[in-house]
Parts: structure tokens; sequence; C-alpha cells
């Protein structure tokens, strides 16, 4: 067991559209996470199960930091379901109705509009450096079967605009592009489908993790491909495995909202933590 990690460690379960998270909550003390914690505990089976860990930190200039983990052990630099679920928790606890959160990709503003709580996941990015590719690419063409979009929202995104994204054999692709060369730090993928004027039909095949039920980061890469692609306005809904999410793209970056469900907190136990 880490030196930094209490003998007894408190987490909370969460999801939003079926993408689960366990959130830790780490302000005012040392951060406990480590790779081998992420994936004792991310194993279904024998941990708890999660498509991301997100531990919350103190921070300086800003509400609370934000570390997201995958499964694997790897961090991801950006989560943007689980950025909304601990936001939520958050404005719960405080009864504020805006915070700022830094994360890898930087200050992220949340806001509480109508009941919904929006996180703005920034600006998309397709400069080869930032995604990243392995060499300079058209990001809006990349040079790949089926002619998809890269976008960088702090996490690397492929996005494939298909007829039928229902019919994609998403467990035999998604793993092949997640490791296709020109994604020198892998990727995470999308297969879009327009159901009609602003709605798509999304599946996801996240880096780290694999087929989730949904993914924030992608749901907001997708809507930017489907504008860049001529689809649709810049606001879209986005029908996932797990249910709806929104995303709008406007001149201050892409926001996102949808579901927020709160599932039960509960403590690892020593015997767990010490077999770590
Ligand atoms: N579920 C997350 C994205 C996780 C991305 C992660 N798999 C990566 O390695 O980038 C979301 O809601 O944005």
């Amino acid at each position: 067991m880490d030196m930094a990690t209490p003998p007894n460690l408190t987490f909370r379960k969460m999801h939003g559209a079926g993408n689960d998270f366990v959130v830790i909550d780490s302000r005012g003390r040392e951060p406990v996470t480590t790779p081998a914690l992420a994936r004792a505990l991310g194993d279904r089976h024998r941990g708890v199960g999660f498509d991301q860990l997100a531990e919350l930190r103190t921070g300086d200039d800003a509400d609370f930091i934000l570390d997201f983990w995958n499964a694997d052990g790897t961090m991801a630099g950006a989560c943007g379901n689980a950025t909304r679920c601990v936001a939520w928790l958050v404005m719960e606890e405080t009864g504020r109705d805006a915070l700022t959160i830094r994360t890898a990709r930087g200050l992220l503003q949340a806001q509480r509009l109508d009941g919904q709580v929006w996180v703005n996941m920034g600006l998309p990015m397709f400069d080869w450096q930032s995604i990243p590719l392995n060499a300079p690419q058209d990001a809006l063409h990349l040079p790949l079967a089926g002619d998809p979009v890269g976008v960088g929202m702090g996490n690397p995104h492929c996005v494939f605009v298909v007829p039928d994204a229902e019919a994609v054999a998403l467990d035999s692709l998604g793993p092949q592009v997640e490791h296709d060369p020109i994604f020198p730090e892998r990727t995470n993928v999308e297969y879009i489908s327009l159901l009609g004027p602003d709605r798509l039909r999304m599946r996801v095949w996240e880096r780290g993790t694999g087929i989730t039920l949904a993914c924030g980061s992608g749901a907001c890469a997708a809507a930017v491909a489907a504008v860049e692609r001529g689809l649709t306005a810049r606001r879209v809904v986005l029908e996932l495995d797990g249910g709806i999410l929104e995303a709008d793209w406007r001149a201050d970056g892409v926001w996102l909202t949808g579901p927020v469900a709160d599932v039960f907190t509960a403590t690892l136990t020593p015997a767990f933590l010490a077999a770590l």
C-alpha cells in the first residue's frame, strides 16, 4: 500500500448516461490514486468497475482540480461525463450554480442552467500536435479507411460518419483504430450517423476502456465533426447506448450536458488496499 493511501478509502459511484465513474474526493489531503489502485478498482469482478476514475484535489486557481484515470491504469486528459457528474456533486454540496474546474486540459467552467449542469469542454483542436497525430495531416480528412475526422478535446478522438452506426462492428474496429500508428497516444473512436435535423446516433470505443455506454468528450468531438461535415447545426442531441447527451459548439468552447446519477458511496476495506 502506498504511504499516501489512507487505511480506509471512501469513494462514490456515479454515472452519466451509463458512462460510469468511481469518484474519490481527495480535497484537503494528498491524492491517493496510483495506476495500481486504478487497475484494481477498475476490475469489475475483483474491484468495483468503472469507465473512469475521477479524483478531486484542492486547487489554488479553481474550485477544485480533477484528474481522470482509465480502467487500464492510464490517465485521460479529459472526461466530459465525469466532469458533469462531479460538478453536479459540488454544486449540490455548496449550493453554487457556477464552478471552475482545473483539468489537464486547462480551466473549465461548469454552470447550472434550467436545472441542468453544463460544462464547457473547451475549443476543439485540429492541429496534428494537439490531437496528437504522428505527422502533419489534415485532421478533417484523416488518411484512414472511412475518411474519419480527428478532433482533440484535451484527449484524442477519431470520428467516423457512417450511414448506420448500429451496424458497425465496434468491438473489432474500435481497438484497431485505437491502436492505429497515426495516433501516437492511441485514440477514442466514435461512429455517428444522422438521425434527423440536429440529432445523431453515436457509438463509442474508448481508449484504455473499450466499448462504453456514453462518452462526453466523444459527444463533443462528434458534434464538431458533424458540423465540419455539414450535417448539423452547432447544437446537437446525441443518442448514446446509455442515454441522451447534448453538445453545443459555441464561440468559447463546446458545452456539454446530460443526465447525472449518484449511485452509492462505499468504503474500500484495508484488505483490498493492502493487496495493491
Ligand atoms: N468517458 C469520458 C472520456 C474518457 C476518455 C478516455 N477513455 C481517454 O483515454 O481519453 C468522457 O465522458 O469524456
